[in-house]
């Protein structure tokens, strides 16, 4: 009975939307008042029928990539009514993100449906406009990441310590197949969750609550959800896929705030901070502050769109930087080279990374090719800008595509290897930052919103990649097929808005006991 109910429901819904999104495409089309200099994009009739398959079939990404090939440095499409503009090359981007004339222009960011069910209408970081509250908390977080993360001793006896706990974890498998995704995402989630409460999980299966939220939300922002629900939000009523996405968010987020707000308050005690949660709480109690005081919301979201932020993007990079070593053994083992010769047989460090040019190359080229926000930025447009005699709308939804930038052959050669020597001058040393090989490398956005996670990521990249490979040689599973570091591959466990690394086994050979 509820079967029939739930078809029903369904069928009728969808009618209804479909019908609904044809008529208001139709009126918007009669009625809208087209400016005349747009970027140029496609404007054919069946373009909302493209994008509606591609987001469909999560090809949204391979889309904009074709379209950047026609269309050169922008693209300008109406997408289901809503203006959307791709920057399809990184000089353009900083131009309109990070100059002067545009970048208040294009500060703000847009609340969708998911960020809007998630954390309380962009109380968050993330998604938050650029006002001053927001500002506020950039600062905040600035400071609370200096205290507690990159390049101070407390982060790497964190990051070192709980890399004894997986060295045991990859030892007890004695060099069988492996699935290195599960226990890398593990480490990651159990260092950031001790950054972010200051004590290492009772259980250490317990930040799988926080990956629960992580991944039921990034589902939701990925343009095939994303698109559907922000413009016809009833569909989240109704039962169906939709609805299931909704509740799956719903429901995680309740056990999420419990683990990141309501238990570490109960025994926070001021002046007294344990990690990055009570660091806010005691900012909450100083003057000034009673924006944070008197609507807890804001730290809520604030604490767990950290995790995600933090979380997923990481992950995505890790698994992919070593799914790319099991498949370059020549790469892995200069790496090895240069742990040997520069850390030796200490624990690396991170004052370590000047000494190693090709281990940070690598790590540049791993960010480049798996380039897991293909779509980066998500700014929107909060008046009409007028650019290079054309007229960028108010309202436009703004991204860099980074997908295609640092895919192309217009920006890197033979763009789909991994070669960390292009990062590389004859010396071997790392090229200036204002290379162009560097300079078109953006993958934690330009301007005001660039991510402030950004030396946090690289340095855990590092410690991760450095200590492993000093330990271990990464080799292809003797039981299955090797994955290949193919980062366009489309499936379940990929898919969200920050793409996923595909799960993968590989042997992890202690390398003093390696016999071939
Ligand atoms: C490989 C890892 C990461 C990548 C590729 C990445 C990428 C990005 C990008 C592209 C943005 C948007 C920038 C823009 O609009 O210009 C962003 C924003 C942000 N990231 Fe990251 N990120 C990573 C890791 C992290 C980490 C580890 C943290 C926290 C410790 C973090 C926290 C944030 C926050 C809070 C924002 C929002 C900033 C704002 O809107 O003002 N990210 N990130």
């Amino acid at each position: 009975m509820y079967a029939v109910f739930e078809t029903f429901s369904v069928k009728s819904a969808l009618l209804l939307a479909v019908s609904t999104l044809i008529i208001y495409l139709i009126v918007s089309w009669l009625f809208k008042k087209t400016p005349d200099k747009l970027p140029p994009g496609p404007r054919e009739w069946n373009t909302n029928w493209e994008i509606l398959k591609a987001t469909w079939t999560d090809s949204f990404v391979e889309l904009t990539y074709e379209w950047a090939k026609k269309y050169g440095p922008l693209t300008f499409v109406y997408s289901l009514g809503q203006p959307l503009l791709l920057i399809n090359c990184p000089e353009t981007g900083r131009k309109l993100f990070a100059a002067d004339e545009y970048k208040l222009l294009l500060a703000d960011r847009y609340t969708n449906e998911a960020s809007r069910l998630a954390w309380y209408n962009g109380k968050d970081l993330i998604f938050s406009k650029y006002d001053d509250v927001m500002r506020k908390k950039r600062k905040l977080f600035h400071s609370t990441l200096r205290l507690y993360g990159d390049g101070v001793q407390k982060f790497e006896n964190v990051a070192l310590e709980e890399m004894q706990r997986m060295f045991a974890e990859i030892d007890a498998a004695g060099g069988a197949d492996f699935d290195l995704s599960a226990t890398l995402s593990r480490s990651l989630k159990i260092i950031i969750y001790i950054l972010a409460l200051g004590e290492r999980p009772s259980d250490p299966a317990i930040p799988d609550i926080l990956e629960e939220y992580d991944i039921a939300f990034n589902k939701l922002w990925a343009p095939d959800m994303d698109f559907v629900i922000s413009n016809i939000r009833i569909l989240t009523k109704v039962p169906g896929k939709y609805k299931t996405a909704v509740d799956r968010l719903l429901k995680a987020k309740r056990a999420a705030e419990e683990l990141m707000y309501f238990n570490p308050k109960k025994t926070h005690i001021p002046g007294q901070p344990r990690g990055i949660a009570d660091l806010w709480f005691d900012q909450a109690n100083l003057p000034g502050n009673e924006w944070m005081r008197h609507d807890p919301e804001h730290v809520i979201a604030v604490l767990t769109s950290i995790f995600f932020a933090a979380h997923l993007t990481s992950r995505s990079l890790l698994l992919g930087v070593f799914l790319c070593m099991m498949n370059y053994p020549n790469i892995a083992k200069k790496i090895q080279e240069e742990v040997d010769t520069v850390v030796g047989s200490r624990s690396p460090r991170l004052d370590n990374r000047r000494d190693m040019p090709y281990t940070e190359a690598t790590i540049l080229e791993s960010l480049r090719l798996i380039s897991q926000s293909p779509l980066s930025g998500v700014r929107t447009a909060s008046e009409d800008i007028h650019f290079q005699g054309m007229v960028i709308p108010k309202n436009t939804l703004v991204y860099i595509n980074t997908g295609y930038i640092f895919r192309s052959e217009k920006y890197y050669d033979d763009p789909w290897t991994f070669k960390p020597e292009r990062f590389l001058d004859s010396q071997g040393q790392l090229l200036p930052v204002d290379h162009p090989a560097r300079r078109n490398l953006i993958p934690f956005g330009v301007g005001v919103r660039t991510c402030p996670g950004e030396s946090f990521a690289r340095s855990r990249g590092f410690l991760f990649l450095t200590s492993i490979l000093q330990r271990y040689d990464i080799l292809p599973p003797a039981h299955e097929k090797m994955v290949p570091a193919d980062f366009t591959v489309k499936d379940e466990a990929v898919a969200g808005f920050v793409r996923q690394c595909v799960r993968y086994k590989c042997r992890l050979i202690r390398r003093e006991a390696r016999k071939d």
